[in-house]
């Protein structure tokens, strides 16, 4: 899996280093599907083993204590009048004034990973401000450089059973995964409503996602659409980690933590290979930009002195400093 696409140090920690680190859980999934409900079971269920940071300045009630909190460096109402913004405008902007001192989050992190396991971020509901903003992919990038990182798609199981959103928000989750490059974990959330075992089905089968549509009754446009996409994410649903859990209940928190074990040695055979392989790479470019360099001065003076040695001297002193300062 290649990775990824920020600023490369050559004084990142090494891997050694970065495999002893908590796991860091960014939640994401779309408006209303449960994200801050379970991340209160998780958080309930994980106790002083985790850390928890909310990144979503709008949200007016939290179910659990975040120990860092957004909503303590912006205030999103004084955004939204002060730049003159809608919701979604005063979120991303909240963000983006968050993301500028995310070197601070970092370093509380750093002093943290002898105590803690697990690190567990809430994202905004308007799931399109954190993952496509240019803040959301610092975020994402400065974590992943300094801790294994993994995704964690928060899904409604009960509007999933429905073909069209549940083609919608895999195609989310897809493209968050390209984006980022990070493992993913799908969590089918609200089981305690609605089993999982119909999802799961289209994820494994084509054909009964195919027969599901069928279902539908309707041969339109959108159906043929879907068909094709289906076929096209296939390949996507091998790579996933899903499981079934309950943020209502707590049902299925210890399944969920089996899957973030496996993504996160997806993390170091994957993201951070890959990250090694590009740093080294760019150490070794740097090299071949310096030998390159060092060629072109040296023809330069060569070319320099045949150019003397033709005029016989004639310039004076300045030039023949000049060659002796080379
Ligand atoms: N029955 C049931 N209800 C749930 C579950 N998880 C969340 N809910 C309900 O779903 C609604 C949305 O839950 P939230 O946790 O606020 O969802 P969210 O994704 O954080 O919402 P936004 O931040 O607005 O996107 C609330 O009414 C929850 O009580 C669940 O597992 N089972």
């Amino acid at each position: 899996m290649s990775s990824f696409t920020g600023p490369v140090s050559s004084s990142l920690p090494s891997e050694e280093i970065v495999r002893s680190r908590p796991t860091c859980h960014i939640i994401v999934g779309m408006a209303g599907s449960g994200k801050t409900t379970y991340m209160a079971q998780l958080t309930r269920h994980l106790g002083s083993e985790c850390y928890i940071i909310n990144l979503d300045p709008a949200v007016t009630h939290l179910p659990y204590t975040p120990s860092i909190d957004i909503r303590d460096t912006v205030d999103y109402k004084k955004v939204m009048s002060e730049y003159n913004l809608g919701p979604n405008g005063a979120i991303v902007t909240s963000l983006n004034l968050f993301s500028t001192k995310f070197d601070s989050v970092l370093k509380i992190l750093e002093s943290k990973t002898s105590t803690i396991k697990h690190i567990i971020i809430d994202t905004p509901g308007q799931i399109e401000s954190f993952t496509w903003s240019a803040s959301g992919t610092i975020i994402t990038s400065s974590l992943s450089l300094s801790f294994p990182t993994i995704m964690t798609y928060v899904c409604d199981t009960v509007r999933c059973c429905q073909v069209s959103t549940f083609m919608s928000n895999m195609l989310y989750a897809c493209s968050m995964m390209y984006r980022s490059r990070l493992p993913m974990v799908i969590a089918l959330n609200k089981i305690d409503l609605q089993s999982s075992k119909i999802i799961k089905e289209w994820m494994d089968d084509y054909s009964t996602f195919m027969d599901a549509m069928e279902c539908t009754g309707e041969e339109s446009y959108y159906n043929s659409l879907n068909r094709s996409l289906a076929m096209t994410l296939d390949k996507f649903y091998s790579t996933l980690k899903r499981c079934s859990v309950s943020g209502a209940t707590g049902e299925g928190v210890e399944e969920y933590l089996q899957c973030v074990d496996s993504a996160r040695s997806e993390f170091f055979e994957g993201f951070w290979k890959d990250m090694e392989t590009r740093r080294d790479e760019k150490i070794a470019k740097g090299e071949a930009v310096k030998k390159e360099s060092l060629k072109r001065l040296e023809k330069d003076i060569e070319d320099d002195k045949k150019l003397k040695s033709e005029d016989g001297g004639e310039k004076g002193e300045g030039v023949k400093g000049d060659d002796d300062g080379a």
